[in-house]
């Protein structure tokens, strides 16, 4: 009997320490059932203290590998994480066009959890005038996301509620993906008022409210706020995640809301591992 699986490709960057980019995204990708592949933008010499250094791949290079995986597997959804450099951006938004790839899930990310600059400043307006307007799904979080509305328009949204952080989605659906999620694990909400709670004097009664938006409808998801340090490469898990359910023919709300859950188990799964800011549990649905 022959089989096929659905066909994921992550184009991100290497963590050494296995929690975030490529080696998370593999992981989660398996996880969901799906056949994972690979467009390396970059190592990183990193662990749960922080990112020592990054070496990056030439854009011809990564370009090349992208071609071999579109030109004979396939590809049926992409997740885009550490892009490393502008003119990465402009190589990964020319052969995502040329293939005409679909389920295209943007995870915009800038600054790790350990506080590194993964992208420069002077890159992020690729991103705008590049990526986003093919994307399917972006993932901004808060502070990411207010980065880009910033670069896009020179002005300032301060979130302090669920109000706000729904206006901040709104503006950033007008910079062109078809859809928005702006993820609220950074800002512990009340479940009286939605209003901004202190990270550090959140409880387990505070929610996180990640907010999707298509243009028209928002979708609040609400998950209970897990007190924790360890939370290394959950935006990776998280978009790789989305990409693998759409692979598997998801609507984008559900493949959102599963990813969630996802993510969520992975948290709360409690893995204890490395000095610092540690990984999530990719496995945790799948202890034999
Ligand atoms: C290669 C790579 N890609 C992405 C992240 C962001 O993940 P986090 O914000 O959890 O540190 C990272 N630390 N390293």
């Amino acid at each position: 009997m022959t089989r096929t699986l659905p066909r994921v490709l992550t184009i991100a960057g290497s963590d050494s320490s296995g929690g975030a980019g490529i080696e998370a995204d593999l992981k989660t990708i398996t996880a969901h059932g799906c056949y994972g592949m690979t467009g390396i933008t970059g190592l990183t010499a990193q662990n749960t203290t922080g990112v020592k250094d990054i070496f990056p791949v030439a854009p011809s290079f990564l370009e090349l590998a992208l071609d071999a995986v579109f030109t004979d597997i396939g590809v049926d959804a992409v997740k885009t994480g550490m892009l490393a450099s502008a003119a990465t951006i402009e190589s990964v938004t020319k052969k995502l066009k040329e293939y005409q790839a679909s389920n295209i899930c943007v995870d915009p990310v800038m600054i790790s959890t350990s506080g590194s600059q993964l992208l420069p400043d002077s890159a992020v307006s690729g991103y705008l005038a590049h990526l986003f307007p093919i994307a399917t799904i972006i993932t901004p979080n808060i502070q990411e996301a207010q980065f880009l509305y910033k670069v896009a328009t020179g002005t300032d949204i301060v979130v302090d509620s669920l109000e706000d952080a729904k206006r901040l989605a709104m503006e950033l659906h007008n910079l062109g993906p078809k859809y928005v999620l702006l993820k609220g694990g950074h800002l512990p909400l009340t479940t009286d008022g939605y209003t901004r709670v202190k990270e550090q004097a959140a409880t387990s009664a505070d929610v996180v409210a990640d907010i999707v938006y298509d243009g028209s409808t928002y979708e609040i998801i609400e998950s209970p706020f897990i007190i924790t340090k360890n939370t290394h490469g959950t935006g990776c898990t998280l978009s790789s995640a989305i990409a693998s359910n759409l692979a598997k023919k998801m609507t984008v709300v559900d493949a959102v809301k599963e990813a969630i859950d996802y993510v969520h188990g992975a948290i709360a799964d409690d893995l204890q591992l490395g000095k610092g800011n540690g990984p999530i549990n990719h496995l945790h649905r799948t202890y034999i």
